[in-house]
């Protein structure tokens, strides 16, 4: 079995669906050893070097947005796939709790959207983190305890809010961008050669130990020229990247807290997914980066706060079981509008599954339903 782990499978109908079930399994569990780990940097054949551009951020722009200076990233690239870049953990010590918070407290409120705004009403759902942080400090995660509503929060919408129905963003339906986000991107994209990138869509989510995120494509953007952001805090995932067509074979790759994956150019429409959330190894529930706060001396006009300790107390104790990801998007090239929207049903019906899908725990949903097909059910095993 072990070589059916091998992070590149042979070629064949669903290849990625093998590997994609292989690590999903409960029992018995996976073997990680084929797993690349970017934290142990080029120990892998695959793994290569990638070449960013250390003068594109200013070393105190990249202090102020909570980054180390560009020149210190430890940034990769995978043989067989250009355009794929992995920063391993480019956040300066301390600065990775204030992305946290903003998942958890802050970017959950209205006006962006999550997913219990599917099915409860506005005043159900707004001060989330209110209703839930008492509760979340004096929680022993029991079976029997009621979750409360933050730990069922599984995504979130930012900027152009993705309709998961139409699989598609209109100016209708758009708030702004939260600053902080868009300046972190930014900062990200440009050191990586997209200097003009502008973030307009997000898409926050949140996995539990045992959440998983189906094989799928981000296409649903109008520029596919712009890359993917994906930023990834708390528990570690094992990520898999695809080919272009479903049946491709896929690299298993791990994800940690304060990693950074961007998906550009030929690897800009790789198929992917999140088989798995990795238990915390003993002894280290709360990963390593987010043990401590920030520093004393962090500039006044930093965009990464200091997170008090009675909210760090809340989100302590949720990412301890969990992980958050936030993924960052350019919808439109520059000058480009949305189409109308007859057009876009009519390129949505030739176009391949878009879609994210999840396994719904305990009968609660990661996305909607209605935006899966029988073929991704197929996924949850
Ligand atoms: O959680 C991740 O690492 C991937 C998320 C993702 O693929 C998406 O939001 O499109
Ligand atoms: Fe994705």
């Amino acid at each position: 079995m072990a070589k059916m782990a091998a992070s590149i499978v042979e070629h064949g109908e669903d290849a990625l669906r093998k590997l994609f079930k292989f690590y999903k399994r409960r029992n018995p569990p996976p073997n990680f050893s084929d797993v690349i780990d970017f934290s142990n940097g080029l120990r892998n054949e695959n793994v290569v070097g990638a070449e960013l551009s250390p003068t594109a951020v200013s070393d105190s722009d990249a202090h102020i947005a909570g980054l180390q200076p560009v020149r210190e990233w430890h940034a990769f690239g995978l043989k067989g796939y250009p355009g794929f870049i992995f920063i391993s953990n480019p956040f300066l010590p301390g600065s990775q709790r204030h992305w946290v918070r903003q998942c958890l407290k802050v970017y959950p409120q209205k006006p962006n959207i999550c997913n219990m705004d599917m099915h409860m009403s506005e005043t159900e759902t707004e001060h989330l983190w209110e209703k839930s942080a008492d509760l979340m400090r004096t929680k022993s995660f029991g079976k029997r305890e009621p979750k409360t509503l933050l730990e069922k929060l599984r995504w979130v919408t930012l900027g152009y809010h993705y309709n998961w129905d139409t699989k598609t963003y209109s100016a209708e339906h758009h708030t702004p961008f939260p600053a902080d986000l868009h300046t972190l991107s930014r900062h990200v994209a440009a050191a990586c050669g997209f200097p003009a990138f502008t973030a307009e869509a997000g898409i926050l989510n949140y996995y539990h130990s045992d959440s998983s995120l189906g094989i799928h494509v981000d296409e649903s953007e109008l520029d596919h020229t712009r890359p993917l952001l994906s930023f990834s805090f708390g528990q570690s995932a094992v990520f898999l990247l695809g080919g272009t067509r479903r049946e491709d074979p896929g690299t298993a790759m791990f994800m940690h807290s304060g990693d950074i994956m961007v998906m550009s150019g030929p690897s800009r429409l790789l198929y992917h997914a999140v088989p798995r959330i990795v238990p915390a190894p003993a002894g280290v529930p709360v990963p390593l980066p987010l043990q401590q706060g920030l520093d004393e001396g962090h500039p006044q006009e930093s965009l990464v706060h200091w997170v008090e300790e009675e909210d760090w107390e809340v989100c302590t104790k949720y990412i301890q079981m969990s992980r958050v990801n936030m993924t960052v998007r350019q919808v439109l090239g520059s000058g480009q509008a949305f189409p109308p929207v007859e057009t876009q049903r009519r390129t949505l019906s030739t176009t391949k599954e878009t879609y994210h899908e999840a396994s719904p725990q305990e009968g609660e949903e990661f996305y909607p339903k209605k935006t899966r097909t029988s073929t991704d059910s197929s996924l949850k095993s």
